[in-house]
């Protein structure tokens, strides 16, 4: 028989020391689990959610209103779909990789033309180094079915290699946003001969925009104007010059009649879809979709300058891209990143709405062309509304009764991330990805390493593995 000696008090207090130690460690795992388990729970809820136009039993049907409506996507799904008045979809198709701006037909306004895209990911006689675009103009019967092409071009990239819009001018011309080439054209689509070009390169230097020959000037928009002092001439959008351009056949770029300037963010940033409002309708004024900016602008032309005339956001919007003032005053706005196409009123209030994944452009039929029958906001008297108007600043961390801190978290991560980053890694992601999921992701990822990290220092503690620093200090210092 052993005889044993009672435990020192040494013994005791590191008896006791490795005791708390494991329940702070426990306490510290379930901290981590709980973090780990909330999170995905953030995740996998809001994954049942969001708005699915991948096909057309997934689109959802509109509330009624008193035309049709057209949306176009193009992003994850390539989607162009038409609403009844009921709100019940009349046609859907998705076999274009993407659809980008869609125009009614004059005299047949249940007929639209619109500029589509085919990805080639195969090598071929099309297509010497894949991936390649087949760009389309179109025309759609949406009581048919029928579709006919009109006019197509192969285009050797992908990226930034495609037409978003493209505008008829007569019975055989239209008028060529051509990102690819970044130039404006205007072609007969009989012959197929192209009788007018103005390349940006002419006017603008290649150290501005995003870089050369990848994605330089990004025309994503362009309109003839048919009426009033600027007949005849050409308005076109160079996003990434932050800039909406008049172009005269004979004499080039008007610089006079420039909106905005590059880098000048207050003005616009990466715009899209601006439509010119002729005096006829109370302008010369722009419409106009700031996408980074997320607001809806209106820009009167006075005394040779332009003027902001009218601002409408609310607490959801996010990198729109289209703008339409209706006939009866209203705005038509397609919300990329809100996931949504809404109509607001003369008092800025929401009275329609559909969700759509990734909205690019929305046409109400039988109300002319983009802004074609709306008045200025100059000369309705239109109101500005921002966010702080619709109940916040944006964001849903602050508000309600109770504080979510992954919400909170999140439109912190919002608010630090540029814009186009933000909106980028929006556009890759999941339609139900915002804010709040974004943070609770990353709440997750770190509770994880954090934990692994610990794990590791523990294991390696226990086994009597110190880690000293590089310099200490000796007791004389
Ligand atoms: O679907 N695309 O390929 C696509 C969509 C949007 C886009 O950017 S935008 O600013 O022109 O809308 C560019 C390419």
């Amino acid at each position: 028989m052993t005889e044993r000696s009672l435990p020192s008090a040494g013994d005791v207090r590191s008896g006791l020391g490795s005791v708390r130690a494991a329940l702070s460690r426990n306490r510290l795992r379930v901290a981590f689990v709980v973090l780990i388990l909330v999170s995905a729970a953030v995740v996998a809820s809001a994954a049942g959610e969001g708005v699915s136009t991948a096909s057309k039993a997934d689109v959802p049907d509109a509330p009624p209103t008193d035309n049709h409506t057209v949306v176009t996507e193009s992003g994850r799904a390539g989607t162009i779909t038409a609403y009844q008045p009921n709100g019940e979809v009349l046609y859907y198709n998705n076999s274009r990789t993407k659809y980008f701006d869609a125009d009614p037909v004059e005299g047949d306004p249940l007929t639209v033309e619109y500029a589509a895209t085919d990805t080639l990911h195969t090598e071929g006689p099309n297509c010497g180094a894949p991936p390649c675009t087949r760009n389309v103009i179109e025309r759609a019967d949406l009581e048919t079915g029928e579709v006919e092409v009109l006019y197509e071009r192969y285009d050797y990239k992908e990226y930034a290699g495609e037409w978003h819009d493209v505008d008829r001018i007569n019975e055989s011309h239209f008028v060529v946003a051509d990102m690819v080439a970044d130039q404006v054209f205007i072609v007969n689509t009989e012959t197929e001969v192209v009788e007018w070009l103005w390349d940006a390169q002419s006017d603008f230097p290649l150290e501005g925009g995003h870089s050369w020959p990848r994605d330089w000037a990004h025309i994503n928009d362009v309109e003839y104007i048919e009426e009033g002092q600027m007949e005849g001439r050409i308005m076109a959008s160079l996003r990434n010059q932050d800039q909406v351009v008049f172009l005269d056949r004979e004499e080039g770029l008007l610089e006079d009649w420039t909106l905005g300037s590059e880098n000048e963010y207050d003005v616009l940033h990466e715009q899209h879809n601006p439509d010119y409002i002729p005096e006829s309708q109370g302008g010369p004024a722009v419409l106009v979709a700031d996408s980074e900016n997320a607001q809806i602008k209106e820009f009167q032309r006075e005394d040779g300058e332009w003027t902001q005339t009218w601002q409408w956001e609310d607490d959801r919007i996010q990198w729109p891209r289209d703008a339409d003032r209706l006939p009866n005053g209203n705005t038509l706005i397609s919300d990329t990143h809100g996931n949504r196409v809404i109509e607001v009123n003369q008092s800025g209030e929401i009275v329609w709405e559909v969700g759509s994944s990734l909205p690019y452009e929305a046409e109400r039929l039988e109300t002319g062309d983009e802004s074609a029958g709306g008045e200025s906001a100059q000369s309705l008297g239109l109101e500005n509304r921002t966010a702080a108007d619709t109940g916040g600043g944006g964001g849903d961390g602050g508000g309600g009764f109770g504080f979510n801190p992954l919400a909170f978290l999140g439109d912190l991560i919002e608010s630090i991330l540029p814009h186009r980053i933000y909106n980028a890694l929006l556009f890759v992601s999941p339609v139900w990805m915002g804010s709040t999921e974004f943070a609770a992701i990353g709440v997750a990822l770190f509770s994880g390493l954090a934990w692994i990290a610990l794990e590791i220092r523990w294991k390696l503690r226990d086994a009597g593995v110190r880690f000293r620093l590089p310099f200490y200090r000796t007791r004389s210092e």
